[in-house]
């Protein structure tokens, strides 16, 4: 049988690299033993030849395809558990061990929610007694859950949620009910044929009295018959754009009843006789969510790391055309626009991995000020897992899609894998909080925070800078450092841009929510504009601090990616550079003019055009009266201004 040989083109780039790749390997599972415990699991997996198709997934019917998804799911929960038993250093819920062996099976999981947030909501929500007796089994998969949260009428708006719960002191019992069409479950992961128990979010009745949306853990299927308890309709949603084997379903509940000890109740409770002690804070509720968006943001970033591999790899490989008559056909690599598609999907997955590793740094450290009481981090982190989410998955997704579509009409075939890559990416974009909504939530906490950085009170570690905007000193010279001061400019302008937007909009007369609509257009840029200098912050950073302990060679390379995004991203948003202004050196102070005021009277720049090489090149020369600034990271390659 032929052996598979590698090819030349990749072989003779592979002998190419500067630096150590084990080394690189190590960095980004965070560390050596990260490295050896998922080379073990990997292993483990890439020899059971039950999870290889003799079939593309793509000509099996549904139901095949739903029953090959269990059968791999099961077969990796048994390697997972085998291993957490085995190492307990291997933590299931950091953000890349989970969903990374769940998806070493290419095809979404049936057992996906089950993972990702059934067993979460019992670690976040319920109380000791409660995961006595449930924790376990849940994570020994002798119970499987899901997450039924969503209903068909209410996605987003979680205070609009229809199932009821009501608390029958007689019986000590909740009555669930669905008392609309609108009110089923619809979306949940699992609960077509695979789940037996869900947490179902309802709104709570107690004494006649609602408070507001509670989660309860629910068994909807028999444990031996599998089928569905009595006062139970549920379905599979049918198919989809892609997940097509995360087995999404619809549930009913015709008054359905369970005990009072099924209220998970960590953090609300209701008594015996029907009294409800109130949480510490009602959004305590949305718990699990906010855990999902944080490890949503290192998932997006292993997604677009797959697809920026097979586009490098396959760009090495191709070669097509020929500039120059009777020269071999060059690797498409060798093309500028080729290198600008791929390299900054290269860039992205190492800056989104990073920021995902700061981002769940912080949300444990909150945790563990949630255990002792202290709710002063959760505004900034719920702002941050909102912004980052969307950020996150919505670069990965479309980052996905220009790796695709730079490997030609084989990036459109099933077996590239590009396709099951985008439709879990595209998924990330919706689910767990929908892009523009959760960009509006991070935007509420911004007007608070311009609100209190014009009273000069001190802020939030993220948003400090609003309050010494106007008076930074920024260090006007050539360094990736004074792009990151650029991007907190570009921040700041689009929130006081949004800000004076609403109270504009008040002073025509409009009330508060109107004018919050009038400019939620404006709002949603500030949430961009203020996501964008965390990530390029937040890599920029990572990378100056573990360069300090590995070898130069690293070093460099990783330095070069953390500038080209930053310069990409400046190129990108360069209409949001122009608008920031300065007045002269005497003040150095950044006032943002905002096009859309008669008072813009910025000049337009003299000159600026910079294309991508293979390791970035930006010189924005922006002439803004009588000051010169010029934004420009180190020439690393042969680059060609023009003008404008
Ligand atoms: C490619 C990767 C592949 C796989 C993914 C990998 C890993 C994930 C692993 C497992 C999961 C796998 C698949 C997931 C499947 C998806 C599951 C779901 O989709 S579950 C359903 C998700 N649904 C949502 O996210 C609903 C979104 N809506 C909301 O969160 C809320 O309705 C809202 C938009 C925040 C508004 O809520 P509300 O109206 O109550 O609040 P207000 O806007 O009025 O604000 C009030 C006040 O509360 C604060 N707040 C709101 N939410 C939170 C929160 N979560 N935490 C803390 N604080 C919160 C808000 O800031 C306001 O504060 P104030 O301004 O008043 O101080
Ligand atoms: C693949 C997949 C898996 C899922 N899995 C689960 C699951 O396991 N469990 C679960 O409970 N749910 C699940 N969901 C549901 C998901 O959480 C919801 O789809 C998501 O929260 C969006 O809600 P929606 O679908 O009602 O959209 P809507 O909220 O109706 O949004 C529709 C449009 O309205 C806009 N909009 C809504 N509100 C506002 C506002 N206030 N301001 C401005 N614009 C607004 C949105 O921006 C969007 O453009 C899943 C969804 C998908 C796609």
């Amino acid at each position: 049988m032929a052996v598979n040989k590698v090819n030349e083109d990749l072989l003779r780039e592979r002998a190419r690299y500067t630096f150590n790749i084990e080394e690189l390997t190590n960095f980004i599972d965070g560390g050596e033993e990260g490295t050896r415990n998922r080379r073990e699991v990997e292993d483990m997996v890439i020899h059971v030849k039950e999870l290889h198709d003799e079939v593309p997934e793509d000509y099996l019917s549904h139901k095949e395809r739903y029953e090959n998804a269990v059968k791999k799911g099961c077969i990796l929960i048994d390697l997972l558990k085998e291993h957490v038993l085995r190492h307990s250093s291997f933590d299931a819920y950091k953000p890349s061990n989970m969903y990374r062996v769940l998806s070493m099976a290419k095809e979404v999981s049936p057992v996906l929610l089950h993972m990702g947030m059934f067993v979460p909501t019992i670690f976040g929500q319920a109380s000791a007694e409660q995961q006595e007796e449930w924790l376990h089994k849940a994570l020994m998969l002798e119970i499987i859950g899901t997450y039924a949260q969503t209903e068909l009428g209410h996605g987003t708006f979680l205070r609009g949620l229809e199932t009821t719960a009501t608390y029958d002191p007689s019986t000590e019992e909740f009555v669930l009910h669905s008392p609309t069409l609108t009110s089923y479950k619809w979306w949940p992961g699992g609960l077509g044929q695979t789940a037996n128990h869900c947490i179902v979010v309802a709104q709570l009745y107690s004494r006649e009295k609602c408070y507001g949306v509670h989660a309860f853990l629910v068994q909807i299927r028999d444990s031996e018959t599998h089928m569905p308890l009595p006062g139970i309709k549920v379905g599979d949603i049918g198919p989809k754009l892609g997940f097509q084997t995360a087995n999404n379903g619809f549930l009913g509940f015709d008054h359905f009843r369970i005990p009072r000890k099924n209220m998970l109740m960590r953090n609300a409770q209701v008594l015996k006789d029907g009294r409800y002690v109130k949480s510490k804070s009602d959004k305590l509720t949305y718990g699990t969510m906010m855990l999902v968006r944080v490890m949503i943001v290192s998932d997006a970033a292993y997604e677009l790391s797959r697809a920026a591999t097979i586009a490098a790899r396959y760009s090495a490989v191709r070669r097509q055309s020929m500039p120059r008559p009777g020269q071999p056909e060059p690797q498409i690599l060798d093309y500028v626009t080729q290198q600008h598609k791929v390299f900054i999907a290269i860039a992205t997955s190492h800056a989104l991995r990073l920021t995902g590793g700061w981002l769940w740094d912080a949300y444990s450290s909150l945790t563990h000020d949630l255990d002792q009481g202290n709710l002063d981090q959760l505004p900034e982190l719920h702002a941050l897992a909102c912004c980052l989410k969307a950020i996150s998955s919505r670069d990965s997704n479309s980052l996905v899609e220009q790796c695709r579509m730079s490997c030609g009409g084989h990036g459109y075939m099933s077996s590239s894998n590009f396709p099951t890559i985008y439709g879990a990416t595209a998924a990330t974009v919706t689910y767990e909080g929908e892009y523009t909504v959760m960009l509006l939530q991070t935007a509420r906490y911004l007007m608070k925070a311009w609100k209190e950085a014009l009273g000069g009170i001190v802020l939030t570690p993220t948003v400090a800078y609003m309050v010494t905007y106007n008076k930074a000193k920024p260090a006007w010279v050539n360094t990736p450092e004074a792009i990151i001061q650029g991007f907190h400019a570009v921040a700041v302008g689009k929130v006081k841009e949004a800000a004076d937007g609403i109270e504009y909009h008040q002073n025509s007369g409009k009330d508060y929510e109107d004018a919050w609509n009038a400019a939620s257009v404006m709002l949603v840029k500030a949430s961009e504009c203020y996501c964008r200098a965390i990530i390029c912050e937040t890599f920029w950073k990572e990378i100056q601090k573990h360069s300090r302990s590995m070898s130069r060679n690293l070093a460099v390379v990783l330095q070069q990616l953390s500038e080209l995004y930053l310069s990409y991203w400046v190129l990108e948003r360069s209409g949001d550079f122009f608008q920031v202004r300065t007045v002269p050196l005497t003040r150095t102070k950044f006032e943002f003019v905002s096009f859309a005021s008669p008072k813009c009277h910025c000049q337009m720049c003299t000159g600026f055009v910079a294309h991508i090489t293979s390791v970035v090149v930006l010189a924005v020369q922006v002439s803004i009266q009588n000051l010169t600034l010029t934004f420009c990271t180190r020439k690393r390659n042969e680059f060609d201004i023009g003008s404008c």
